[in-house]
């Protein structure tokens, strides 16, 4: 029994929630949710939170936006009334999918060097570092006249080009702000041709985006980490976040736990004869995740190649998969750290049998999101078993799957809870074995 603190659930997973409070052998906080007929969320809580340590659980699953205003709504309801610490647990972080420089198809990001340049690229800086020499009005280098008097000489010169232009000047001038000249060599408004992080500045049309290149992309993951510490999260507890430098985006502190035990366990468990099968990453992004089970477990490792980013879904759909490592006559454990539309595992699990010859293919994913046809994709796909945690409620695709085992990762964030509550070290629950 722990003292002083509060465990809100939003309504994204009231399961979980209630998981973690028998975990922790205290009655779930108080709290209404609902909504007013326009669409507004409304949130009351019914507990004194003042002075207490605040965890409030809210996944990013189902209607993800309205979730996340929920829980921004919580979170700064809970300050207001004298929290002393609000911990926000977000077992599936939302928008960890977004990272925030954009990618193009091949996975490089998407601003690029020009095109229309025969060199292709350059190692030149762009514009060039102003140097005295360079400078028209320069006379013999850094030690003639100093750089204030050249400066003034500058000013003196533009000003009688000015007054000597038939139109008062406003030719020259603009010409002189167009091609670039402004006084410390670096250009104002960018010249005719002259690149601007992947497009091109044309005369009269301002400037060109290149091809492909979409500079005005939203960096989702920097604004949802400044929205949680804007409405007053002190302290965040995750697990497998999509990409684990999204920890680097916030101030607080940031608890990433790791599914990997329990998808560790259950491959020692529940596998028979797990040491002669082979872990598969579905993609290259996944590799390293499921390289450190086959590492710990002493298993074979083989990966499938596929093409990262497509930018419609039907690419994505149709990505193409290679795989490299051997499966014939063995079983194939693929491991990810989600399951959205299943594309990725069932469409693997597709080549494992059919390529690869694997007996059997298993999949082991932390976040089982499921969307649309997803469990309809599987019950018709090639997968014999898939594995997921309860991050996200699985109750309804059970339901309608039995291919579907889940583990309960309850245990694992009440432990996280009680840690932080204590001030002890969660560590502990970062190690696989
Ligand atoms: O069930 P699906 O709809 O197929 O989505 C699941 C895939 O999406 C994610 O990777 P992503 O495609 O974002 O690429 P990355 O791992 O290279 O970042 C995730 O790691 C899965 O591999």
């Amino acid at each position: 029994m722990v003292r002083n603190i509060v465990v809100l659930g939003g309504s994204s997973h009231p399961q979980l929630a209630h998981s973690i409070c028998v975990n922790l052998g205290i009655p779930p906080g108080r709290i209404i949710l609902s909504k007013f007929a326009v669409g507004e969320t409304r949130v009351e809580i019914q507990d004194s939170v003042r002075g207490k340590d605040v965890f409030i659980l809210q996944s990013g699953c189902g209607r993800v936006n309205d979730h996340l205003m929920e829980l921004f709504i919580t979170i700064s309801a809970c300050k207001t009334a004298s929290a002393k610490r609000v911990t926000v647990v977000l077992p599936l972080f939302p928008y960890s999918r977004q990272p925030d420089i954009p990618y193009n198809k091949l996975g490089a990001p998407l601003s690029k060097a020009p095109a229309n340049k025969p060199e292709g690229f350059t190692f030149e800086s762009r514009p060039a570092t102003p140097r005295l020499v360079d400078h028209p009005m320069s006379l013999s280098g850094p030690s003639a006249g100093g750089l204030e008097n050249r400066l003034t000489r500058l000013a003196l010169e533009q000003r009688n080009q000015q007054e000597s232009a038939p139109n008062g000047g406003m030719a020259t001038s603009m010409r002189r702000t167009y091609t670039s000249d402004s006084v410390n060599g670096v250009p104002k408004t960018p010249g005719p041709g002259s690149t601007l992080g992947g497009g091109e500045w044309l005369p009269g049309h301002g400037f060109k985006a290149q091809a492909g290149y979409k500079q005005w992309v939203a960096q989702a993951g920097t604004l949802i980490a400044d929205l949680l510490t804007c409405a007053g999260a002190d302290h965040v507890i995750t697990m497998d976040l999509h990409d684990p430098q999204y920890q680097g985006f916030f101030d607080i502190p940031v608890d990433n736990l790791y599914g990997r035990p329990l998808l560790q366990k259950y491959i020692q468990y529940s596998i028979p004869d797990y040491q002669n099968a082979v872990i598969v990453s579905p993609d290259a992004g996944g590799a390293k995740r499921a390289t450190a089970i086959a590492d710990a477990l002493g298993m074979e490792f083989a990966l499938i190649h596929k093409e990262r980013r497509p930018t419609r879904i039907t690419d994505r759909q149709n990505a193409t998969m290679m795989l490299v490592g051997d499966i014939a006559g063995k079983v194939a454990i693929l491991v990810d750290d989600l399951a959205d539309t299943s594309n990725t595992i069932t469409r693997a699990a597709k080549l494992l049998k059919n390529k690869g010859k694997a007996t059997k293919v298993y999949a082991l994913v932390t976040h089982g999101l499921f969307s649309g046809d997803a469990i309809d994709r599987i019950n018709a796909s090639a997968l014999d078993k898939v594995v997921v945690t309860n991050t996200v409620p699985q109750h309804e695709h059970q339901r309608l799957c039995n291919k579907l085992e889940v583990l309960d990762v309850g245990g694992v964030f009440a432990e996280a809870v009680r840690r932080v509550h204590h001030g002890e070290s969660i560590s502990v629950l970062f190690r696989y074995d």
